[in-house]
C-alpha cells in the first residue's frame, strides 16, 4: 500500500479531536495546533482574552507596515448523530477510495489543516512574502448567542493590531468541476414570536386564543416563504437565482399547551403560544425595510417578538476591478486553471464580522466534485481533494500576500 501523505495524517488526527458542540475541547485543539506550529517552525501564540483559546500564527512579511493577509478558520464542529453514520464520526476513518469520513472533513477542519500546511510549506521553503500572513484558529463559529469566537475577537485591540487587509475564510464544497467563492452572506435573523390570548375550557368556543393569533402570523410568514421559494425556482437554472439570492424562512421552534411532564392538558386552552423562525436575508435586501415587514406581520394585539439572533448590518465585498484583492485572487485562480463561480453564502460564517468592519473577505474552500455535506450525516472529503486543495491555496495565498500596495 502507498504511504499516506503526511498532511493527510495530520488532518485525520485533527478530526479526532472532539471539538463538537455542546462541549468542544478547545484546549486539546489549541494544544495540537501549537505543537504543530512548533514542529513546523511557525510563530504562534494562544490568545485567551475572549474567554476561549484562539490560536494565532504569524509569518512576518518583508514590509510589515502593509495591510496583512488573514487566513481564518474555526475549529469547532456541529454534533454528529452516531446512529446515522456509517463510520464513527470522530475517528478520521478513511476507506479504500481515500474518502475520509468524519465530522468537520468539509466544515471546516480541512481548511484549518490546509492553511496550516500552506504556512508549513512557506516556512520550509523560506519563501519571502511582502505582507504579514496571519492564521487564526477560532472557536464558537457554529453557535449563535454567547459565542466567544470571531464576533468578540474583532472588537479586541489584538485583532486591530493584525491590520488585516483581506481575510480568507471557509466556503462550501462544490458538486461540479467549478469552485464557488463567496463575497457576501445572508443575514441570519432568528425571530421568536410570543402570542398571548384568552384561556378557558377546551370544550367551548374560546375566542382570541394565543394559538389562533400565532397561527395567523405564521400563515402570513409562510405565504412570504412560498413567494421566495417560487422566485428561486422559476426561470432558467443557468441564469436563475441561487439560494443566497432569496430570503429563506423556516419555522423551527413551536411551543404551546400545558405540559405536565409526561402528558398535556388537552382540555385547557393555553394563554401563551410561541414560534421561532430562522430567517436568512440576502445582503441586497434593506434590513430596515425587512424589520418593518416583521413588525407588520406581528402587529396584532397580543403578539410580540424578540430576536434570538440579529444584525442590523450586512456588508458585502465588492468584486469590481478596483478591488485589487479580487483581481489578484481571480487571476491566480486563472493561472492554476480553476474556474470560480462567485456567490452569496446561504448561511453565516465568521466572514460577516470581518466584512462589517469594512474589511474584504472571501469565503473559499478548495473542494470541487464533492457533494455538499456540511452539518450532514456521513460528511466526507477525499484525501486527493484535500491534497489538491493545499496546492490550490499555494497558487493563491502567496500572490495575495505579495500584492503590491
Ligand atoms: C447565527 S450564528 C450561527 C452560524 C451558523 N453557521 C454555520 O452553520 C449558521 O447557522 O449559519
Ligand atoms: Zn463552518
Ligand atoms: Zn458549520
Amino acid at each position: 500500500m502507498q504511504q499516506e501523505d503526511s498532511s493527510v495524517t495530520v488532518f485525520r488526527k485533527f478530526l479526532q479531536i472532539r471539538t463538537d458542540h455542546p462541549n468542544p475541547d478547545y484546549e486539546a485543539s489549541a494544544q495540537f495546533l501549537m505543537q504543530k506550529a512548533n514542529e513546523y517552525g511557525i510563530d504562534a501564540e494562544v490568545y485567551r482574552e475572549t474567554g476561549t483559546p484562539i490560536v494565532i500564527m504569524k509569518i512576518t512579511g518583508t514590509d510589515p507596515s502593509l495591510p496583512s493577509l488573514l487566513l481564518n478558520s474555526h475549529v469547532d464542529v456541529v454534533p454528529a448523530v452516531l446512529e446515522s453514520w456509517n463510520y464513527e464520526p470522530f475517528s478520521g476513518y478513511k476507506d479504500e477510495k481515500g474518502n475520509i469520513y468524519s465530522r468537520g472533513t468539509q466544515d471546516m477542519k480541512c481548511v484549518c489543516m490546509q492553511f496550516l500546511e500552506v504556512a508549513h510549506r512557506i516556512v520550509q521553503s523560506k519563501l519571502k512574502l511582502k505582507r504579514n500572513l496571519y492564521l487564526t484558529f477560532v472557536p464558537d463559529e457554529e453557535i449563535g448567542a454567547g459565542s466567544k469566537g470571531m464576533e468578540v475577537f474583532v472588537t479586541h485591540d489584538k485583532f486591530r493590531q493584525l491590520n488585516v487587509g483581506l481575510c480568507i475564510d471557509e466556503g462550501l464544497a462544490s458538486p461540479t468541476e467549478e469552485f464557488t467563492v463567496f463575497y457576501g452572506e445572508r443575514a441570519p435573523w432568528w425571530v421568536h414570536i410570543t402570542a398571548v390570548g384568552n384561556a378557558g375550557h377546551g370544550s367551548r368556543f374560546i375566542e382570541n386564543t394565543a394559538v389562533e393569533k400565532l397561527m395567523r402570523t405564521i400563515n402570513k410568514m409562510l405565504e412570504f416563504r412560498q413567494q421566495q421559494f417560487d422566485s428561486l425556482h422559476k426561470g432558467h437554472h443557468e441564469c436563475g437565482k441561487k439560494l443566497g439570492d432569496v430570503t429563506t424562512l423556516n419555522l423551527t421552534v413551536l411551543k404551546a399547551g400545558i405540559n405536565n411532564g409526561d402528558n398535556y392538558s388537552y382540555n385547557v386552552v393555553p394563554t401563551q403560544a410561541e414560534a421561532g423562525f430562522d430567517i436568512r436575508i440576502p445582503p441586497t435586501v434593506n434590513l430596515d425595510e425587512f424589520l418593518k415587514q416583521i413588525k407588520e406581520w406581528t402587529a396584532e394585539e397580543g403578539l410580540s417578538f424578540t430576536f434570538a439572533n440579529y444584525t442590523e448590518k450586512n456588508e458585502m465585498t465588492h468584486l469590481n476591478n478596483d478591488n485589487k484583492w479580487w483581481s489578484t485572487f481571480k487571476s491566480s485562480c486563472e493561472k492554476i486553471g480553476i474556474k470560480l463561480v462567485p456567490e452569496i453564502f446561504p448561511a453565516a460564517t465568521d466572514s460577516r464580522f470581518i466584512r462589517n468592519l469594512g474589511i474584504p473577505a472571501f469565503g473559499f474552500s478548495p473542494i470541487n466534485n464533492t457533494p455538499i455535506l456540511l452539518h450532514d450525516h456521513n460528511e466526507f472529503l477525499n484525501e486527493n481533494t484535500f491534497i489538491r486543495g493545499i496546492d490550490i491555496y499555494m497558487g493563491i495565498i502567496p500572490s495575495l500576500a505579495n500584492m503590491e500596495p
